[in-house]
């Protein structure tokens, strides 16, 4: 079989003069997690919607298994949304909820009781299954949201933040069981989030989104290290970009300027540019090193600690140079206490040449 599961080819969607999606082509494998992200506005639900067939797309096509499905009616694509309200019921219990999907396709009573109680079962959640979806915890709801999707047998799934309303714990906790369940199941799995951790933590591919485009689509590591432009590195966080101009190339290390001073860079990374082109450095927060007096590395800006935000045994540390350029460098809490430092302190940070990663736009 074709491993292609969907595929999205130029879809654009119009609401009136106002663009939500624009031209956008996108392939997705069967049975892989998908995460979509970006900023908010960039299209990212009504992408979903119109996969579902709660949008219908202003121009372009849709296949799912090769078969055209933009024109189908909702309940034809069998491509079930599960997102943030969970949309269950009320006034049905826990196992009418799950068994609704089918009932709706006309199930009989005894294929849909045998159905729902595996899935209910499955999910752990056999011994509510006579009540009312109101007496139950959000990570309990967000299982029978899921167990009436999937007790359809659908072969995608699709996730508009899920786990949204969680409490962090709870989150967490949930990201682990929807993985398994998706590699258990071998479903395709496409899910929007704002949150970077579920994204890089469950998906095989994350696509980034901006304006109704895609800027980057690709495996979690290779967008962390390997991000395209600008956007992509602002947006994932956890970089810092220095606008540079190359000055010169030598055999092992290229001289950048930038206002923020003279940087060098291993040849190696800046292979495909020419002198005096305008590039992006980035710098991961993991490759920065901060001292009180510098003089360790070639790379080193005078800076100010403006921020500090803590994760568990890591600090992330927001700088600004004399030149307004913010720097974002991540240190072991103990190296911090070491360095007597707080914000407000002056301090030098510093880079290896070969920890430059360098980008048109
Ligand atoms: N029903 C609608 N009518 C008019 N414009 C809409 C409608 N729904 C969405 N839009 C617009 O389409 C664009 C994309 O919206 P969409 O909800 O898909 O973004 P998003 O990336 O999911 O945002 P968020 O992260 O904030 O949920 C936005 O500019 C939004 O204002």
């Amino acid at each position: 079989m074709d491993s292609t599961h969907i595929s999205l080819k130029k879809i654009s969607k119009m609401y009136g003069n106002n663009i939500a999606i624009e031209n956008l082509d996108l392939d997705i494998e069967r049975g892989k997690f998908i995460a979509i992200m970006g900023p908010s506005g960039c299209g990212k639900s009504t992408l979903l919607r119109s996969l579902a067939g709660l949008e219908s797309i202003t121009s372009g096509s849709i296949t799912c298994n090769g078969e055209e499905i933009s024109k189908l009616e909702i309940w034809e694509r069998n491509t079930p949304l599960v997102w943030q309200s969970l949309a269950l019921f009320p006034f049905l219990t826990v196992q009418q909820n799950v068994e609704f999907g089918l009932k709706m396709r006309g199930e009989k009573a005894e294929v849909r009781k045998t159905k729902s109680e595996s899935w209910l079962k499955r999910l752990g959640l056999e011994s509510f299954a006579n009540r009312n979806v109101d007496q139950l915890s959000g990570g309990q709801r967000q299982r029978v949201a899921l167990a009436r999707c999937l007790v359809t047998e659908p072969s995608v799934l699709l996730l508009d933040e899920p786990l949204s309303a969680l409490d962090a714990h709870l989150s967490v906790k949930m990201q682990g069981e929807l993985k398994r369940l998706q590699r258990e199941l071998g479903i395709t799995f496409i899910y929007v989030t704002h949150s970077h951790s579920e994204a890089f933590s469950m998906a095989d591919k994350v696509v980034i989104m901006n304006q109704g485009k895609i800027e980057q689509e690709g495996s979690p590591k290779d967008i962390y290290l390997h991000p395209i432009s600008s956007f992509v590195a602002n947006f994932l966080g956890g970089s810092s970009i220095f606008k540079c101009t190359l000055k010169s190339i030598s055999s092992q290390y290229s001289l950048l300027e930038s206002n923020d001073g003279s940087f060098k860079s291993s040849t190696e990374s800046i292979k495909h540019f020419i002198l005096e082109q305008s590039l992006n450095m980035i710098v991961r927060a993991d490759q920065i090193t901060i001292t009180t007096e510098g003089g360790w590395s070639e790379n080193e800006v005078l800076c100010q600690i403006i921020g500090e935000e803590f994760i568990g045994a890591l600090v992330n540390l927001r700088l600004q140079s004399k030149n307004g350029t913010e720097i974002i460098v991540q240190q072991q809490q103990r190296d911090m206490e070491k360095l007597d430092i707080e914000i407000g302190s002056s301090v030098v940070a510093g880079w290896h040449p070969e920890d430059c990663y360098l980008i048109t736009n």
